[in-house]
C-alpha cells in the first residue's frame, strides 16, 4: 500500500511518499513569501534537488503535489495521511476523514491558530484532487489522551472547565516515535522504561512517557505552553493579560497574536531561528545569549520536573531541529543534572551520526539516566497508522471475559516472614483462573495516613517483590496517592504499612493496576492483538451502565487464559456484575510495541 503524507505545518509544507515503512519520495515546501518559496526534493535513490518554487502559498504548494509526483511516475498511491494538530478528547486515534470529522476538526481550529488552518486546507485540497482515495487525519494530541487528571486539569472555575478549558499536549506523534526509538536503541521493552522525550523543533515541548504512556507534556490546552519556541512565548503568568489590558490598552486577539507569532527566540534576538542565534550569540550577542540560556533553563527545569512526576529517569531523547542539530543546545540543558544521574559525554554529543534514522546513545560512562539523539519521523508514524486503520483484518469480534480485581496484595517471602512469623508458608486456598494462582487463606490489614482496609485477600504464588494493588477509592480511604501502574511496574511507588498477626511491615509497592488483557499467543492472533499493544474495550454492563475502557494493554504471555483485568471502582462505573465479556472496539489503532 502507498501512502502519501502531508504535514502541513504553519511556515512549511512536508510531504513523503510511503511503501511499508519505506519512504519512496519526500519532499518540503519552505519559507513562503512573494514570489515563491524554498523547496527540496528527494527520492528512494534518486539525488537530492533543492531550489525555488513559484508558490507563494501552502496552498499553491498543496496543489503542485501531485505533478512532482506524476513527472516522476510515482503517481499511483492508495491513500493519504495528514497530520492534524488539534484532535481535542474526541480523537483517541486517527479518523477517516468525511465532512462530519471535518466540522468536527474545524470546531478545534480556535485552540490551534498556527496549526489546524493550514492543515485543514490540506486535507481539503487534497480531498479535491483524489476525492476517490481514503483520507486519514492523525493528531497530534491523540497520544497525550492517557494523561492523568492531575496532569490535564487548570485549577480554574467549574464552568470554564465545562466550556472544555484542559490541557491536551501536542507533537504526540512525534514523541511516541522517538519514544519507541530510545527503547529500540537501548533494548530494553518500552513498557519497562521512563521517557522523557524532548522535542526542540519551530515549536516545542517536553513529554512524560511512562511505560509506553504520556503522563505529562509542556503543552497545554493550545501549543503555546511550556517550553521558548521559535515564535511562541511558552509559559507565561496569565497575570500578562490584565497588565497588557491596563499598561498597553492591548485586547485579548492582539495579545494572543503576539504570544503565538512575536515571542519566543524571535522576541528575544529577532530571529525565530535557533541556528542564527547562535550565530550570533557566538559573535558575542548579549541578546542572543541571554535566549539561549533562557531556552535552556526552561528545558532542564522540565526535565527535573518530568523526572519528579514519574519517581526517576531511564533515559532522555533528543529531536526536532534543534534537539537533533544543536550539540551545544544539548550540552547547556544536560549541565548540572549529574544529580540526578545524568551525564553527557561531550565526545559522543559533539556529532552523533543520525543517517539511516539511527538513534545512537550520548550519555558519559556510568550515567544512570541514558541521553539519546534521533530524528523524529511524524510522516513515517502517520504512514503507518494509516495502513494499519485501512489494512486492520476485518476479524470476528470474541468476547473477552472481564474479570473484576478486589484490592489485594501479592508478597515476597521476606513480608510473609516478617507478617506471619519466621518459615511461615501461606495456605494455599481457591484457585485463581489464571493456571498456577491461587488465593491464600491467610490475609493482612493495610493502614495509611487516613485509614486502614481490613482483611485484604493475599495471592500467590510468592513474588520476588511485594506489591499492592488497590483501587483509587481505596487509595483516598488509606490517604495515599497510589499510582496507575502496570504490575511489577513499582519504581518510585508510595509506601504503606502491612499488619499482619506476627508483625508490621512499611513497604512500597502500593499501586492502582492499570486495566490490561491476559491472553495467549493463539488467541492473540485469532483477535488480531499483539503483546505490548494499547486497544479499547466495550463492555455493556447492567443498569444501562456500559463503558468503553480506553487504553488496555495487551499482555500476550503463553499458557495464560484470555482474561481483561479491571479493578472495583472501573467494574462499578461499568454497572459490571456477575459475568461479562468485553469487545475489543475495532476502529481504535493499535500502538506497535517498540
Ligand atoms: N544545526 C543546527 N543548529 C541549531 N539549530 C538548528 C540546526 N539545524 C536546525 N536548527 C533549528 O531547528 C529549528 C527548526 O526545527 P524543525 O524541527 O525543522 O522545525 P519544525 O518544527 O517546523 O518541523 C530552527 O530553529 C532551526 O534553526
Ligand atoms: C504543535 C506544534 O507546535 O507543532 P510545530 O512544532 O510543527 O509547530
Ligand atoms: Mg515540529
Amino acid at each position: 500500500m502507498r501512502v502519501l503524507v502531508f504535514n502541513a505545518g504553519s511556515s512549511s509544507l512536508k510531504f513523503g511518499l510511503f511503501e511499508g515503512d519505506r519512504q519512496i519520495f519526500k519532499g518540503s515546501f519552505d519559507r513562503f513569501r512573494e514570489g515563491g518559496c524554498d523547496l527540496s526534493f528527494e527520492g528512494a535513490e534518486g539525488p537530492l534537488e533543492q531550489g525555488r518554487a513559484p508558490h507563494a502559498d501552502l496552498a499553491a504548494a498543496i496543489a503542485a503535489v501531485p505533478g512532482v509526483l506524476a513527472e516522476r511516475g510515482l503517481d499511483a498511491i492508495d491513500a493519504v495521511g495528514h497530520r492534524l494538530a488539534h484532535g481535542g478528547t474526541e480523537f483517541t486515534g486517527p479518523a477517516r476523514i468525511d465532512d462530519a470529522v471535518i466540522a468536527r476538526i474545524e470546531a478545534l481550529t480556535p485552540l490551534a491558530p498556527l496549526h489546524n488552518p493550514a492543515m485543514l486546507e490540506g486535507l481539503r485540497l487534497a480531498s479535491r484532487i483524489w476525492p476517490d482515495l481514503p483520507q486519514v487525519a492523525v493528531f497530534d494530541t491523540s497520544f497525550h489522551l492517557t494523561n492523568p487528571a492531575r496532569a490535564t486539569t487548570y485549577a480554574v472555575p467549574p464552568a470554564w472547565r465545562d466550556a472544555g478549558l484542559r490541557r491536551f499536549g501536542f507533537h504526540g506523534t512525534s514523541h511516541k516515535y522517538v519514544a519507541q526509538r530510545a527503547a529500540e536503541a537501548l533494548g530494553q521493552p518500552l513498557s519497562d522504561l521512563r521517557i522523557i522525550s524532548v522535542h526542540l523543533g519551530n515549536g516545542a515541548s517536553a513529554c512524560a512517557v511512562q511505560y509506553g504512556a504520556s503522563i505529562d507534556s509542556s503543552m497545554g490546552m493550545t501549543p503555546l505552553e511550556g517550553l521558548v519556541m521559535g515564535t511562541r512565548s511558552g509559559d507565561i503568568d496569565p497575570g500578562a493579560f490584565g497588565f497588557l489590558q491596563r499598561h498597553l490598552g492591548l485586547g485579548v486577539a492582539a495579545i494572543e497574536a503576539a504570544l503565538y507569532s512575536d515571542s519566543g527566540l524571535k522576541a528575544l534576538t529577532g530571529s525565530p531561528d535557533m541556528r542564527d542565534v547562535e550565530d550570533r550569540a557566538a559573535q558575542g550577542d548579549a541578546e542572543a545569549q541571554l535566549a539561549i540560556n533562557l531556552y535552556a533553563y526552561r528545558v532542564r527545569k522540565y526535565l527535573g520536573s518530568y523526572a519528579a512526576a514519574m519517581g526517576g529517569v531511564d533515559a532522555v531523547v533528543f529531536t526536532g531541529g534543534i534537539g537533533q542539530n544543536s550539540a551545544s543546545m544539548r550540552r547547556r540543558i544536560c549541565d548540572g543534572l549529574s544529580f540526578m544521574g545524568l551525564m553527557l559525554d561531550d565526545d559522543r554529543n559533539r556529532a552523533p551520526d543520525l543517517s539511516d534514522r539511527a538513534a545512537p546513545q550520548i550519555q558519559a560512562q556510568g550515567s544512570r539516566v541514558a541521553i539519546v539523539v534521533t530524528e523524529t519521523a511524524e510522516q513515517l508514524m502517520i504512514a503507518r497508522e494509516v495502513r494499519a486503520m485501512l489494512q486492520r483484518p476485518a476479524l470476528a469480534p470474541r468476547p473477552v471475559p472481564v474479570a473484576v480485581s478486589g484490592r489485594h496484595v501479592h508478597l515476597s517471602e521476606a513480608s510473609v516472614q516478617a507478617l506471619f512469623g519466621p518459615n511461615y508458608r501461606l495456605t494455599e486456598g481457591a484457585p485463581l483462573r489464571q493456571p498456577g494462582n491461587w488465593v491464600a487463606e491467610e490475609r493482612v490489614t493495610l493502614e495509611g495516613p487516613k485509614g486502614r482496609l481490613e482483611r485484604v485477600a493475599i495471592l500467590g504464588p510468592l513474588r520476588p517483590r511485594t506489591q499492592i494493588e488497590v483501587s483509587r477509592t481505596d487509595s483516598f480511604a488509606l490517604g495515599i496517592d497510589a499510582p496507575v501502574r502496570n504490575s511489577g511496574q513499582l519504581e518510585g511507588t508510595p509506601k504503606v504499612r502491612l499488619i499482619g498477626p506476627a508483625g508490621t511491615i512499611e513497604t512500597d509497592g502500593l499501586i492502582v493496576a492499570a486495566r490490561h488483557i491476559h491472553t495467549n499467543p493463539a488467541e492473540a492472533e485469532a483477535m488480531g492483538l499483539s503483546d505490548g499493544e494499547m486497544v479499547e474495550i466495550e463492555v455493556q454492563g447492567a443498569d444501562g451502565r456500559g463503558l468503553v475502557f480506553s487504553h488496555t494493554l495487551v499482555r500476550v504471555v503463553p499458557g495464560t487464559v484470555t482474561e481483561m483485568h479491571i479493578d472495583t471502582d472501573e467494574a462499578n462505573a461499568a454497572g459490571i456484575s456477575g459475568h461479562v465479556d468485553g469487545a475489543v472496539v475495532p476502529h481504535v489503532q493499535a500502538v506497535p510495541r517498540a
